[in-house]
């Protein structure tokens, strides 16, 4: 059996080499040519899986996707061929939150706010979105979801906003798929009109699709004077993006959001269990034992915890100010994909262990991911 897969998959060697013929490819140029041999084809979001990429190819038998975004997949072409397809919902969703938690921490210093005093409106409050409701509860941050679909769940309990009452918080994150139809599509869901609404005292966070916002738009008011601080992650037609757009941002990354080494490898590792699955055989592999043992793995607090102190644990597991710093220096002279394809490892939160003094603390923030436990 041959199988194709992207050269940026952590462990993919390690849990698919069992299973057949081996071949990584570079994901941004992947042509028909390459794969007309493949019967497995594991791609991420930079490949395009439509009709003109597997037209010479009439073996194929699955296709996965690494990550939970699948807006590069045409679906409906694979299910008429009938080509299995998964994606990895949910693989790098806390590596999206602490993101998210790491640019607040950051902008919450520099610009000398407490956090608990925000208001955050989460927009789309799938994975990601859950995610980083919880791990804003944890720091007691008030927050509210704005999700029209999931609103329609009778078995969905949480409280929902209208997109327009989320807008009006303090910080507004993204977090919808990229969806160019029907009555909830995202493809310019903050168009020219909402952005010109937004104001200097609110932050705006998109780390979900960079077609989510109106880019050309969004420049076109920060030259007029917007003031909303931006953080952006993701950008319209990437990897060529709106230059222009870089000097106006508070935080700007190359598409890295989900790029914790544990987020990364959770997506190969379910495109190995829906392969065996497909396959009918018994998964004989897991990704704790391939994953390294952190850098830094413990450390004890002999204080009581507080904001302070919990925004130092999370800058010391992921402070963002690294990947904005990379990628201002690098985009001009390396492009957006080569510090995608270098991204450094970067470890969650759940990789480090907290010993808190039991006489000092009272209870533990456990939602925010970090192992806390007492001694
Ligand atoms: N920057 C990065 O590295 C990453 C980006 N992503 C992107 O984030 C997106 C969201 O990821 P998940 O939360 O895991 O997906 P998910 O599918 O679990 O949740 C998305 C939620 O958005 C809601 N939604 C859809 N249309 C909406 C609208 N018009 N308004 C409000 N809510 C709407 C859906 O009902 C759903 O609950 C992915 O589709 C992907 O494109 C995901 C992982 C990493
Ligand atoms: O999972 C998703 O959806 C993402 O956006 C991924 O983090 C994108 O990573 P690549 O697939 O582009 O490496």
């Amino acid at each position: 059996m041959n199988i194709y897969y992207d050269e940026n998959m952590p462990f993919a060697a390690e849990f698919f080499a069992e299973l057949g013929t081996l071949t990584a490819f570079s994901g941004r140029c992947l042509q028909a040519q390459d794969i007309s041999d493949a019967d497995v084809l594991l791609v991420r979001s930079i490949s395009q899986v439509n009709q003109a990429l597997l037209k010479d190819n009439q073996r194929l038998r699955f296709v996965g996707t690494a990550t939970i975004g699948v807006d590069h997949i045409d679906q409906a072409y694979l299910a008429a061929r009938n080509i299995q397809f998964s994606s990895a919902p949910g693989c790098n969703a806390v590596s999206v939150a602490e993101y998210v938690l790491s640019a607040l921490v950051v902008l919450a210093e520099r610009y000398l706010f407490t956090l608990a005093d925000l208001t955050v409106g989460i927009v789309g409050a799938g994975n990601t979105g859950s995610r980083l409701s919880e791990k804003l509860s944890a720091l007691n941050i008030k927050h509210v979801l704005c999700d029209p679909i999931l609103a329609q769940n009778p078995d969905d309990q949480r409280q929902y906003v209208t997109l327009e009452q989320a807008l009006e918080c303090d910080v507004v994150s993204l977090h919808v798929p990229l969806t160019r139809a029907g009555e909830h599509a995202t493809y310019h869901l903050l168009d020219a009109e909402r952005l010109a609404k937004l104001s200097d005292q609110q932050i705006l966070i998109n780390a979900c699709r960079g077609e989510v916002i109106d880019n050309a738009a969004l420049l076109k008011l920060k030259q007029q004077g917007q003031g909303v601080k931006l953080v952006l992650d993701v950008w319209e037609h990437e990897p060529d993006i709106l230059m222009p757009l870089i000097d106006y941002c508070e935080i700007s990354t190359a598409h890295i959001a989900g790029y914790s080494l544990e987020g990364k490898a959770r997506g190969t590792e379910i495109l190995y269990r829906a392969l065996c699955k497909q396959l009918a055989i018994l998964p004989n592999k897991q990704l704790k034992d391939f994953l390294p043992v952190p850098a830094i793995s413990s450390v004890k607090i002999n204080s009581p915890i507080d904001e302070l102190l919990l925004n130092q644990l999370v800058k010391m597991v992921y402070d963002v100010r690294r990947d904005d710093a990379i990628f201002r220096q690098q985009i001009n002279t390396q492009g957006f994909d080569y510090i995608r394809k270098t991204y450094p490892a970067r470890r969650e939160f759940s990789s480090l262990s907290v010993a808190l003094n039991n006489s000092l603390n009272l209870a533990m923030p456990n939602q925010l991911g970090f192992n806390f436990n007492i001694q």
